[in-house]
């Protein structure tokens, strides 16, 4: 993890780095553009036959196993867990459904004017693909991160792809009651559910995160015909403190930079001293743990900056996935992030796992544009307007008027016909 300071002497090499940080969405996911674009390809083309060649290729899937996890196996993984991580799985279910539930928008409907009325309801989408990553590690709190919201909102089919599933993740699916499960992963995972093949159907929305495999190829099908919710891929921490604790802040860099060697850890300050108790930490806490030291060397900063205000600006700038700040009076000044974390008591690690606001989160600077995956993620905003024939003879002139302003005589003459 290096030390940057963002003035004097180093301020034009830092400012070099921030900018590569700024662009870290785009640059990264295009190093492996090219091999998606093929595997996509391929499995649009070849069906099963492609999916089930990259599933043997890159996750050990043998030609005796069915791409369906059929519910008996699910059942079967479900009573092979421990009553600890039963426990702990109903809780964050439970949280995370509490949580999507109170998400829900609301049908409503209003009369601005006697006899006209306008409104909003709300439908769920038909069907959806979960991506659940496991290529390092299985990663089943995020099926419940991903079905049970989709599971609030009403979706009727929800589809999980997730590769080489681990006995955990096969739990959670049981108790998540999820029907169409499939042992698939990487990009072509994504292309099956968006493409479809002999097995799997054709999904409208593929959520859930992924490494920049997956992040790629869910951003290449989206810019045909199937819809995302975001880019969420390699994970990416930063914590902005000047009075935190160098031990509980180390930590929790680590516990995000173990996600991925392109994991993102940060730490942004006013405080040299702060800052050089913080990469202490973060090195020495990461002894041990391959991956955390890979990124912390790779992508690991320190930015020391002039004053507070300015550390405030640039992690608006850097617009993290995960963001850390000292007290609640810190909220007035985040307007870019993913999710946020209060204080000392509260490890970023709780909500990747039990509190309930969804980890499934922007990276790459999405944190600009959007929070977390919720259940607004899986429904459909309708409106709806109605007038009676007084309304539209009393509201009808101003929509004439203003289609002859735009020369669109037919959009003037659909409303002078009905008015008579
Ligand atoms: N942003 C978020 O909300 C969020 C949440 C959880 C996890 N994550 C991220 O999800 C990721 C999980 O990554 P993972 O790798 O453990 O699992 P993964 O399931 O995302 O990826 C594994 C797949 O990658 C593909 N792959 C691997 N090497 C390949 C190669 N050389 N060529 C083509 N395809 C290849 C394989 O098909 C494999 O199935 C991490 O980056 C983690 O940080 C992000
Ligand atoms: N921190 C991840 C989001 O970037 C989510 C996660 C799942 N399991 C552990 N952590
Ligand atoms: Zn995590």
């Amino acid at each position: 993890m290096k030390i940057l300071k963002t003035t004097g002497e180093s301020a034009a090499a830092t400012e070099a780095v921030l900018r590569e940080l700024e662009m870290r969405g785009a640059t990264n996911t295009a190093k492996v553009d090219g091999v998606v674009r093929e595997i996509l390809d391929a499995v649009r083309t070849r069906g099963d036959a492609a999916l089930r060649e990259f599933s043997a290729k890159f996750d050990g899937l043998r030609e005796d196993q069915p791409l369906l996890v059929t519910r008996e196996e699910m059942a079967a993984a479900w009573e092979a867990i421990s009553e600890e991580l039963k426990a702990a799985m109903r809780i964050a279910q439970a949280n995370i459904r509490s949580f999507a539930e109170r998400q829900l928008p609301k049908s409503w409907s209003f009369r601005p004017t006697e006899g006209m009325e306008v409104g909003q309801i709300i439908r769920p989408l038909s069907a959806v693909g979960c991506y659940v990553p496991g290529g390092r590690y299985p990663l089943p709190s995020t099926l419940f991160m991903t079905a049970t919201p989709a599971q609030v909102a009403g979706v009727e089919r929800i589809v999980v792809c997730s590769p080489k599933p681990a006995t955990e993740t096969l739990a959670a699916a049981y108790l998540a009651g999820v029907t169409e499960f499939y042992r698939v992963g990487g990009a072509q995972a994504i292309a099956a559910m968006a493409y479809g093949t002999e097995t799997i159907a054709p999904v409208d929305k593929i959520v859930g995160p992924g490494n920049l495999y997956v992040t790629a190829a869910k951003q290449a099908v989206s810019r045909e015909d199937t819809g995302i919710d975001m880019p969420a891929g390699p994970t990416e921490i930063v914590v902005t403190s000047e009075v935190g604790d160098p031990v509980g802040i180390g930590a929790d860099l680590v516990a995000q930079a173990e996600h991925d060697p392109e994991a993102l850890p940060i730490f942004i300050t006013s405080k040299l001293d702060l800052a050089e108790q913080v990469v202490a930490e973060a090195q020495r806490q990461a002894e041990g743990n391959e991956l955390a030291l890979i990124s912390l060397a790779a992508q690991g900063y320190a930015f020391v900056t002039e004053t507070v205000e300015e550390a405030q600006a640039l992690t608006n700038r850097l617009a993290p996935e995960h963001l850390t700040v000292d007290s609640g009076s810190d909220l007035r000044w985040v307007k870019n992030a993913g999710s946020v974390f209060i204080g000392h008591f509260t490890p970023q690690s709780m909500g990747d796992y039990v509190s309930g606001p969804n980890h499934v989160l922007p990276t790459g600077r999405n944190g600009r544009l959007r929070g977390g995956l919720s259940v607004v993620d899986f429904v459909k905003v309708i409106t709806v307007q109605q007038y009676t024939k007084a309304a539209l003879q009393e509201v009808g002139p101003h929509t004439i008027a203003l289609a002859e302003a735009e020369g669109l005589k037919g959009h003037a003459e659909s409303v002078r016909v009905k008015m008579r």
